[in-house]
């Protein structure tokens, strides 16, 4: 029977580039400045990696096919260097692999890195890519905004929202994280924004303005793994555990229109619930969480699929204030993608960099008090056909 991760690996040190328009970085130096922080806080050399994982989901625009470029830039010694991709949640993959190969007992030492340079791609969204034998039947024409949308329209109907309520949460979600922002020094979008400018925003793909989406952003995030027996003979501070990790796809029932209305993630509820469970905690536990906020409305849905709010609840949730960085349960403390924006291979480890950063006590004005555990969520593809990624960190004891 599976016995799960939980405290079967630590994170010895992680690092997280400056997100932006980096037109003057290649990947290649991107990579070496998440790695370079990383090696720095774990307080090992290179050569003490046994093996290592590169996120990264747009190959034609990025380091290409293998991890043999991280290998290059990085100057790794000789050892298994393996590519992995899964849409959006491609960050959260490379740490999952890291995990699991340190958790086994195959690797002593593991690195995960994720990497993007979406704006060399020339798109002002995601460029639309319909490989794949089923895809191009049910989503030749979609963009992200125009999916996450039908979100938003699926959980007003469900619930018997009223479209002012929806696109004030939403706002709010957007308004919150920008605040947030302004304090994450290595954030793209660094700016307080009104809660008049948001409401009053272009629209995008109605109901989700400009200020409802993510940003198109640069950058790279890196974790370097170990077991707890190294971790307690190398560290000074507090040890930062990986209590669990879960991924769930897509397997064809969201489309088969019948029991699914469109108005949640299924995905995310099945995760987050194994990761629950792996981790041996509750909903309740959670001291902050860093979702996968590509759209307000994700957000707004995800608190109910985390189980933070009850179903058909957290728009008041939302508007109460309960996610806010004084709230019941922190969202974003560091203005997740909102601020950030989503290079998408790094997404998922700089969502693990903000809750290890919280976990050590490193972040400054962002700090939260008395926390014990944090969660990651990152979420690939639309929300009829998706992978959830659902990570929780937290002290070892
Ligand atoms: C696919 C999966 O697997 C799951 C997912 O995660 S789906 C999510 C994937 N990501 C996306 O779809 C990205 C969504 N966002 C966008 O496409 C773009 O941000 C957008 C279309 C909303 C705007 O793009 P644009 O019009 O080309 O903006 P751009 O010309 O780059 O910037 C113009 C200004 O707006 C600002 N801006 C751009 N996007 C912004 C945003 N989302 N929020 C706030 N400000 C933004 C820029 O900083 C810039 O400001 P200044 O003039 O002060 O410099």
């Amino acid at each position: 029977m599976a016995q799960g991760i939980r405290d079967k690996a630590v994170i010895l040190g992680m690092g997280c580039t400056r997100f932006g328009e980096r037109w003057d970085m290649s990947s290649d130096m991107l990579m070496a400045e998440a790695f370079g922080e990383a090696l720095a806080d774990a307080g090992i050399s290179r050569d003490q990696i046994g093996a290592a994982w590169l996120g990264s989901a747009l190959d034609d625009v990025n380091v290409g096919n293998s991890a043999i470029p991280l290998a290059t830039a990085l100057r790794l010694p000789s050892m298994p260097v393996t590519r992995v991709e899964n849409m959006c949640a491609t960050g959260t993959e490379a740490l999952r692999a890291a995990t699991y190969a340190v958790a086994s007992g195959a690797v002593d030492i593991a690195l995960a890195l994720g990497a993007e340079k979406l704006k060399d791609t020339g798109f002002g969204g995601l460029p639309i890519r319909t490989k794949g034998s089923v895809n191009d039947l049910w989503m030749p024409y979609g963009s992200a905004p125009g999916t996450f949308a039908q979100l938003a329209g699926a959980y007003a109907a469900r619930y018997g929202i009223d479209a002012v309520d929806l696109k004030r949460a939403m706002a709010h979600v957007s308004w919150k994280s920008h605040q947030n922002g302004v304090h994450a020094e290595k954030a793209h979008l660094r700016k307080a924004v009104s809660m008049e400018t948001i409401l009053n925003a272009p629209m995008i793909a109605d109901p989700l303005g400009l200020y409802d989406c993510s940003g198109v952003s640069d950058g790279a995030a890196a974790a370097i793994i170990c077991t707890p027996e190294i971790a307690r003979s190398l560290s000074r501070d507090a040890l930062v555990s990986v209590k669990s990790v879960q991924v769930c796809a897509s397997n064809g029932w969201e489309m088969q229109y019948g029991e699914w209305d469109g108005s949640y993630v299924r995905n995310t509820r099945i995760a987050s619930g194994r990761a629950y469970e792996e981790a041996g905690i509750t909903a309740a536990d959670l001291g902050l969480t860093e979702v996968h906020d590509c759209f307000s409305i994700t957000e707004l849905v995800t608190m109910e699929d985390l189980g933070l709010s009850q179903d058909g609840r957290a728009v008041f949730d939302v508007l109460d204030g309960a996610f806010d960085a004084d709230g019941r349960v922190p969202c974003q403390t560091d203005g997740g993608l909102k601020c950030f924006g989503h290079p998408i291979g790094a997404s998922g480890l700089r969502m693990a960099y903000e809750v290890y950063t919280q976990l050590k006590g490193r972040a400054g004005v962002r700090q939260l008090k008395n926390i014990d555990f944090g969660l990651a969520h990152n979420l690939g593809g639309q929300p009829s056909n998706s992978v959830a990624a659902v990570s929780v960190l937290g002290r070892l004891e």
